[in-house]
């Protein structure tokens, strides 16, 4: 059984706004009319499957890319507005973009340059992502866990109060999971607006306060991960099914057979527990039952997937994509 506490929200702070955001690269609609909000104090997770729209959307968010309409703000301002962007938002779109000969501590000396931030925080960084060693060797021979945590310490040289990264989780082992999720939990309880893209519910479940799930560009939902949760439930298995099902209906609990058990529209483990002692019955088995988060998921995104169908419109996208990457020059 797994117990979530959620925090409290912090009301000051920079929050994310995005507002009736489009992006049409031609005639393809990669991100749709997309409204959603970020609140300080929180993760949040900016889910859906391959293709549904999240890089794009961060990149509005980044100034990398121009919306054809909406807007996208940080703290209410477009990050084009930001004075200094190093203090507000810290991002790591892609763990792949570092100079292959250049060390990732030489990597960040570039970047503290370029932002006016102390070289001493160079080394405070790669201590805090864990690689201070390792940042003394060239990047080219990174592992992919090892370059997020690069990104994530260049995302960090400017004590942003905004993160944004984009598939952190991705590369890194178990470990290295625990290891991400206890380090945004630190941020967010400093009241930092922690957004980290994910392909995976179940990779970021652990780690996430809030979601905001798209699919083919658009908005499918919005919400607490205890919300996605819905009604909690319990399971609970004995040697008479219907005995124990009619004393549950004498407390007000609707229940119905699921296999060899029951399963009882309540969380209170305890009541249920009781109703079978009263009602003489043993108990073999008694938890709350947890959501199949990977069915949840699927159900939401991949039954209209504009991406699936695989072979052919993916290739079609990327034909698209390289077609046109060329029109949006230093856009991109
Ligand atoms: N520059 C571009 N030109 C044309 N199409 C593009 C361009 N950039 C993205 N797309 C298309 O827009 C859609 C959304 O892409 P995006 O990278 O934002 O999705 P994503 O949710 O981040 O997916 P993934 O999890 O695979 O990274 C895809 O179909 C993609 O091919």
């Amino acid at each position: 059984m797994t117990t979530t506490t959620t925090p409290p929200r912090v009301t000051e702070g920079a929050r994310i706004e995005v507002r009736d955001l489009t992006k049409r690269f031609g005639s393809f609609t990669a991100v749709d009319n997309l409204s959603f909000t970020v609140e300080p104090g929180r993760i949040t997770g900016f889910l859906g499957p391959n293709g549904a729209g999240k890089t794009t959307t961060l990149r509005m968010l980044l100034g990398l890319v121009n919306p054809s309409s909406g807007a996208a703000t940080i703290g209410g301002q477009s990050y084009r507005e930001i004075t200094q962007p190093m203090a507000v938002v810290g991002s790591a779109l892609e763990a792949t973009n570092f100079h292959p000969g250049r060390t990732g501590r030489d990597h960040l000396r570039v970047l503290a340059d370029t932002a006016g931030v102390g070289v001493q925080r160079v080394d405070e960084m790669l201590e805090l992502v864990g690689i201070p060693a390792a940042a003394r060797k060239r990047a080219g021979g990174y592992s992919m866990g090892m370059r997020q945590r690069l990104g994530l310490a260049a995302a960090m040289l400017g004590d942003p109060q905004v993160l944004i990264l984009d598939e952190p989780a991705n590369g890194l082992d178990p470990e290295g999971i625990r290891w991400l999720r206890g380090f945004l939990r630190h941020l967010s309880a400093q009241g930092k607006t922690v957004l980290i893209s994910s392909h995976m519910l179940q990779e970021v479940e652990q780690t996430v306060d809030d979601v905001v799930i798209i699919n083919n560009g658009r908005l499918i939902k919005q919400g607490a991960m205890d919300d996605l949760h819905g009604e909690a439930h319990t399971i609970v298995r004995t040697t008479d099914l219907d005995a124990l099902a009619g004393a549950l209906r004498v407390a007000d609990v609707t229940t119905k057979v699921q296999d060899d058990s029951l399963l009882a529209e309540t969380h209170d483990l305890r009541l249920v527990g009781d109703v079978a002692l009263r009602a003489g019955l043993p108990i073999y088995e008694l938890r709350q039952a947890t959501t199949d988060l990977e069915a949840l998921f699927f159900e939401l995104t991949e039954g209209t997937n504009r991406n699936l169908g695989a072979g052919a419109a993916g290739q079609g996208a990327a034909t698209e994509r390289d077609a046109i990457a060329g029109q949006e020059g230093g856009n991109e």
